[in-house]
């Protein structure tokens, strides 16, 4: 980009080493206030979290499963072991570890996410009283690690849909007050209006981002924030501001807890605790000061002009590159464990856990603010939000529009013009545009939801998981504002094909043509979604619905092979195809009444023994005629069945899926 322009202070412009000096003088000011905020005197805490003893053991199977023997074999492995530490509000909690120690199972622990594979033991306290895993979800606000956020709304709107979806008994008036304390409170008002913006076009920045997630978590007034690296992919000067304003989050009465890589020294006074993590235990939880000198007890001093985070944990991480090392690295971060359990800080930690526990006037849990649910009306919230984001994705909008109609095109240019001479392929073109029709419609909405639905499942994770709503409501929503584009975009293509090529010229006819395609169309994508509800990866969804098109069109269409041929099972099968009813419907619909010429170039007996479309029907599909408004009840069935089909396969993921 061009720039242009110059500045000024005091009215002079000022030279090289001036500019440097004065912003050196500026950045130390700024730092100097943030430390001034952050140090303010804090009020007494109304909110505690003791952890007690949290171990998470999961087992896995040890071979693959063509060997059976070792298939059968499972062996157990501990992620969490006998993790317990206390926190107050007013406190933020910085959780260290290096990669695979267990910081997000941890995470997970507390806030009621971990699946139903491994065997969670343990309890979570606030003020005194033990949460039931029914109410994590109601206690805590999880910051995932990746934001997932709808890429063409604004910073305001993507805030708002949330406070609809979290508030919705509060008038539109204290949503808006409340989405603008948020802002302010995040330093976001000036984006408000900035589109959140994703791989392929330009948003706010990674940083910004990360504050709206976290914006969004904070709509509820949640007591207690947990926050899975919120730091992570950010330079380290944004990282900072990030800690630095959780701070600031926890110094209003919160209780923050933050899991990250490599904080910056100077973030050591913000912490108000440190925890490290290795193997799955907690090789020390304490103050930052107490940290350093407990590490120079253990023998182990942090040297000079080095970050005491990077030195502390590299001193307890287990190093696996060879089993020397691992022995030798596995032994200090034993020693330290065990020196830490036998501390007077871990001796502080379990009686504050105690005393919390035997407290006995005893505050109410802090719930999140939260209203009765109203499926309806969170349907509406979800129905609003994904139209307004789909209908500013131009080229998305514009790609949904126009592909059928490209692909018509091309079927256009090879037809050109259908004849009614046998002769000259009548029959036949008549049949292959049938089938392209029903064989190719499924594809175009496969790709649709393969390309846009794996970013909307994601969010739906999420947000269900802080319980604003269901999954399969997200499902709902989907599918009910992807219709009104796949109406239009089916009525473009059959309204070009139909009248371009010469179709039967009857406006009934074309309004059925229409009608039947519009089936497959809507089903490829439905389909497609279904599956990703229980499948994670949309690749492998990809081939499942492509096979099954193909052997949909094989058995039920009797293109390849008259249904009456084929082997009895496949006959019943054919039932369950909606390419049968579709088949059937079209063939009636271009062949009922039509009557063929015939010029035979050579008089050879039989050559015009067809003259009229009610042959073909007769027999290759015998009674379809008198089955016409019976097969579009059948077809369009499809349609409620797959409905019903998705909300279960989502009621699945919502007990199988770990976020
Ligand atoms: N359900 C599970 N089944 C098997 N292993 C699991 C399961 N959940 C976690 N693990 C394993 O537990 C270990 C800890 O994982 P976790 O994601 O908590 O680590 P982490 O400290 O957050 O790592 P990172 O910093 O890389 O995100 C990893 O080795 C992971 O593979």
């Amino acid at each position: 980009r061009e720039m242009n322009g110059s500045y000024s202070m005091q009215g002079v412009e000022p030279d090289k080493g001036t500019k440097c000096r004065e912003s050196f003088k500026f950045v130390s000011e700024v730092k100097r206030d943030v430390w001034k905020e952050i140090g303010e005197e804090r009020s007494e805490p109304t909110c505690s979290l003791s952890v007690s003893k949290i171990s998470y053991t999961v087992s896995e199977r040890l071979g693959p499963w063509w060997d059976l023997p070792s298939y059968r074999k499972r062996w157990t492995r501990q992620i969490l072991n006998d993790v317990s530490f206390h926190v107050d509000s007013g406190q933020i909690m910085g959780i260290l570890g290096n990669s695979g120690s267990g910081k997000t199972t941890l995470l997970d622990a507390i806030s009621g996410r971990i699946g139903n594979s491994g065997t969670l033991l343990g309890d979570v306290f606030i003020n005194g009283r033990k949460l039931k895993r029914e109410e994590y979800q109601d206690c805590f606000s999880y910051v995932l690690q990746s934001d997932n956020l709808l890429s063409y709304l604004t910073v305001e709107e993507t805030l708002t849909y949330t406070a609809q979806l979290a508030l919705r008994k509060h008038s539109a008036e204290a949503i808006k007050k409340k989405v603008s304390a948020v802002m302010a409170e995040l330093s976001l008002t000036h984006v408000a209006h900035s589109v959140i913006g994703g791989r392929v076009f330009p948003g706010i920045s990674g940083g910004e981002r990360r504050r709206v997630s976290i914006a969004s978590q904070l709509l509820q007034d949640p007591r207690v924030i947990l926050l899975d690296e919120p730091t992570t992919s950010l330079d380290s000067m944004t990282a900072n501001q990030i800690v630095v304003l959780l701070a600031q989050l926890a110094r209003r009465n919160r209780i923050v807890i933050v899991t990250i890589h490599q904080p910056r020294s100077e973030l050591f006074r913000v912490f108000s605790r440190i925890a490290i993590m290795s193997c799955g235990k907690l090789v020390f939880c304490g103050q930052p000061e107490e940290m350093v000198d407990f590490f120079s007890q253990c023998g182990y001093e942090c040297p000079e002009y080095c970050n005491p985070f990077d030195i502390y944990v590299d001193f307890t991480s287990v190093d696996t590159r060879n089993s020397e090392r691992e022995a030798a690295t596995f032994n200090r971060m034993h020693e330290i464990t065990s020196a830490y359990q036998r501390s007077a800080i871990y001796q502080s930690m379990l009686e504050k856990v105690e005393q919390n526990l035997q407290q006995t006037d005893k505050p109410a849990i802090p719930f999140k603010s939260k209203e009765s649910p109203n499926g309806a009306a969170k349907l509406e919230v979800l129905l609003r939000r994904t139209v307004r984001n789909l209908s500013r994705d131009r080229m998305g909008v514009l790609m949904r529009l126009s592909q059928n109609l490209i692909y018509g095109l091309f079927v256009a240019f090879f037809v050109m013009h259908l004849d009614n001479d046998i002769t000259k392929g009548a029959i036949q073109d008549r049949i292959g545009i049938i089938y392209q029709s029903i064989a190719a419609s499924p594809y175009t909405g496969m790709l649709n939801a393969v390309a846009l639905f794996p970013a909307l499942r994601a969010i739906g994770d999420q947000e269900s998981q802080d319980g604003l709503y269901s999954k399969w409501q997200m499902f709902l929503a989907y599918i009910f504002h992807i219709l009104p584009f796949s109406i239009l975009s089916v009525i473009i293509f059959t309204s070009f094909l139909y009248w371009t090529i010469g179709m039967n010229p009857d406006s009934v006819r074309f309004l059925c043509f229409s009608a039947v395609v519009l089936v497959p169309h809507i089903t490829g994508e439905l389909l497609t979604v279904v599956l990703l509800g229980v499948v994670q990866d949309p690749n492998m969804v990809n081939t499942g619905v492509a096979l099954l098109n193909i052997a949909g069109i094989l058995v039920g269409s009797g293109f390849l092979r008259s249904t009456q041929q084929m082997p009895e099972v496949f006959q019943w099968l054919s039932y369950l195809t909606f390419q049968k009813y579709s088949c059937e419907l079209l063939i009636v619909t271009e062949f009922h009444g039509l009557n063929f010429t015939c010029t035979p170039l050579l008089p050879l007996p039989g050559a015009c023994v067809i003259t009229g479309g009610d042959q073909i029907i007769e027999q290759g599909y015998p009674g379809a005629l008198s089955r016409y408004t019976l097969d579009f009840v059948l077809l369009y069935s499809f349609l409620p069945a797959l409905l019903l089909l998705g909300i279960i396969s989502f009621k699945i993921r919502d007990k199988v899926i770990r976020h």
